[in-house]
């Protein structure tokens, strides 16, 4: 297709997108394949003009806790993945969780994501009775700050308990939606255990958050088909992180993907998603790639995390974090520098609320 050909198919699909219609996989792949700078820079204001259409240049910020690095599961991207001895393990008390929840609280967050690795401590018995409890003793004490929860695969019973303790959102992340790379990256993993998890957290009332990982060995097939698939979930939060090598993993020497396809893919999930939550995640390069994800449509500031509180991230363990860049304080010159604000507890609050309203079940047709 000659450049001028493939420049007016290009802006056929983003006025389609501007219009709000619906992409088909060829249109989400013309897209994905683009490299031309101006093609891409259309892309990226396509996205920011529908980002801020919905959510008028007010972004929203994550609180982050990783309060339990010990897991019982061999992800082959993951420094977490039970044999990795060199993998900065800690199991945070209640005590120490909640301290945490309170300072990013005071600092202002507008959610508190809890993920733990699938800690056997934490999945059952005590532990996970402790979980329910202060989740509930934080919705008492912060007035409903809004509550993540970051399990990994749990039982539905185990889903609904979280929904009864007040949690509102569920993030499990598929990474792909290509059943042989799966079973690749989440080794003696069920690919339709993890999906039905979600569906059963949408059954209970939670909103879901789906994610992508990219640099795997996934194709731009793969990605377009994943976009899809979390059309059909319903999911309210879609996420796309970019592979960081760890040491002591199976993928040690796979170099990270270049951002670019991070970015592009940011773009194009606005475009299918325009009304939805789209994480600019502090977690793969930190504050310096802030910007880069803010300006290709992203609006939540994920990933911030205390500083001296000895909580790590899930791909980038300590970068950032001890220097307060991760923080709320440390975000703002950049919102600033791009014309963008952290919008109001309230104004989440609202999304959350009409969200919650808005979830009419129709995304999960019958039985499973
Ligand atoms: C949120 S953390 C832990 C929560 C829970 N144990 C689980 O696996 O869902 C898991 C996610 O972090 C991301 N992740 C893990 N290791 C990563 C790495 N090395 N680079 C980029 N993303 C990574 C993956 O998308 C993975 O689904
Ligand atoms: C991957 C983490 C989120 C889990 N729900 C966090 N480090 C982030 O990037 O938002
Ligand atoms: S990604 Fe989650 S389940 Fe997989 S090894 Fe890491 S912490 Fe465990």
């Amino acid at each position: 297709m000659d450049s001028e050909t493939r420049r007016s198919d290009v802006k056929r699909i983003l006025q389609k997108a501007t219009n709000l219609e619906h992409l088909g996989r060829a249109e989400i792949l013309t897209l994905l394949r683009l490299t031309d700078k101006k093609d891409l820079q259309s892309l990226y204001d396509t996205a920011c003009g529908l980002r801020d259409r919905y959510f008028y240049k007010k972004i929203f910020l994550y609180g982050f806790i990783y309060f339990s690095t010990w897991c019982r599961n061999s992800c082959t991207f993951c420094a977490y993945r039970s044999a990795n001895g060199l993998a900065p393990r800690y199991r945070k008390s209640q005590a120490e969780i909640h301290a945490a929840v309170l300072g990013l609280l005071k600092s202002g967050v507008h959610l508190v994501d809890l993920t733990m690795g699938e800690d056997p401590f934490y999945r059952s018995g005590q532990g996970l009775a402790d979980l329910f409890k202060l989740v509930k003793q934080i919705k008492q004490e912060t007035d409903g700050l809004p509550v993540m929860i970051s399990p990994g695969v749990i039982s539905e019973t185990t889903i609904q308990d979280f929904a009864q303790a007040g949690a509102d959102w569920y993030a499990c992340y598929q990474e792909t939606y290509n059943q042989r790379l799966f079973a690749q990256l989440r080794l003696d993993q069920s690919f339709a255990e993890r999906l039905l998890s979600k569906y059963q957290a949408v059954r209970a009332g939670l909103l879901v958050e789906e994610g992508l990982l990219l640099g795997v060995g996934e194709t731009q097939e793969d990605i377009a088909a994943a976009i899809e698939n979390m059309r059909a979930l319903g999911a309210r939060q879609v996420r796309v992180m970019s592979f960081v090598p760890q040491r002591g993993i199976p993928l040690e020497n796979i170099p990270s993907p270049n951002r670019q396809l991070e970015l592009t893919v940011i773009a194009v999930l606005r475009l299918v998603f325009p009304d939805k939550l789209i994480p600019a995640s502090l977690d793969v390069d930190g504050i310096d790639g802030l910007a880069a994800r803010l300006a290709a449509g992203a609006n939540v500031v994920t990933s911030l995390i205390p500083p001296h509180a000895g909580l790590a991230g899930v791909a980038q363990h300590s970068k950032d974090i001890d220097d307060g860049y991760r923080t709320v304080a440390g975000v703002a010159e950049v919102l600033e520098a791009m014309e963008l604000k952290a919008a109001t507890r309230a104004e989440y609050r609202e999304w959350l609320e009409n969200q919650k309203r808005a979830d009419p079940k129709n995304f999960i047709d019958g039985e499973w």
